[in-house]
């Protein structure tokens, strides 16, 4: 977490909410990390809500809604437009305004989790938007992914590489996967998951609350 974030201040005196942002290609699992995520957080007595981003339309918000794990009013939607990267990088001020509402509404909110609308390997997140963020790609997007060394996996604070369950049938090395992230990384973390199933999730929880969240 940035400085400025921690010595931060609400005007009532409480710590602000910390920010942190899950992007990555279009399908690469970013709605299904968070809806894994939310059981193990809020099992950890983490208070969080959660701003999506698509498109044109509010569906990854729906659908956090509809899914039973948070309420719906800690989900709010931001429609980013053509560039879903314009949003969460040169111009977050709609990201900023929603997380904003949503810290307003629940003031004893600990975690803001921004989704990033499905985009490429360029797409980063500003940080005047988020404290940290993670990039989320998959073993089925190819596992050249890492040596094409886009933006979004080189400078992210967390790489996640979901739908490890899939590398089998998609013909992908997954250990030769990691170790090119980790060679194009130069060592920053990096966690495999299957976010269908869970796996990886509780080390993605640590590594945000061991990042983000003041813990005992
Ligand atoms: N097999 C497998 N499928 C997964 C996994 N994670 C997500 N999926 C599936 O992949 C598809 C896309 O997942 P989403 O969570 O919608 O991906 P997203 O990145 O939020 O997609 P956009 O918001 O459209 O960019 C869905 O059909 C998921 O069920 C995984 O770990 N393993």
């Amino acid at each position: 977490m940035h400085d400025t974030a921690i010595e931060a201040t609400t005007p009532t005196g409480s710590r602000p909410a910390a920010r942190i942002g899950i992007g990555g290609p279009v399908g690469s699992g970013k709605t299904a990390l968070i809806e894994a995520l939310i059981p193990v957080l809020s099992a950890r007595g983490i208070d969080l809500a959660v701003v999506t981003n698509d498109l044109v339309t509010k569906e990854d918000a729906e659908r956090l809604r509809r899914s039973g794990l948070i309420d719906p009013a800690r989900v709010s939607a931001v429609e980013a437009g053509a560039c879903p990267h314009t949003v969460i990088r040169e111009d977050p001020t709609l990201n900023m305004a929603a997380g904003d509402e949503l810290e307003a509404s629940f003031p004893g909110l600990e975690l803001l989790i921004f989704e990033s609308g499905g985009d490429n390997l360029a797409s980063t997140f500003s940080l005047d938007l988020v404290d940290w963020w993670i990039f989320v790609i998959d073993v089925a997007g190819g596992d050249d992914i890492p040596r094409k060394k886009g933006p979004g996996v080189l400078r992210c604070d967390l790489l996640v590489i979901n739908k490890t369950d899939l590398a089998p049938y998609v013909g992908v090395d997954l250990d030769a996967m990691l170790a090119e992230a980790n060679s194009a990384r130069g060592g920053r973390p990096i966690i495999a998951t299957n976010a269908r199933k869970g796996a990886g999730i509780a080390e993605v929880a640590d590594a945000i609350q061991h990042a983000v969240l003041f813990t005992p």
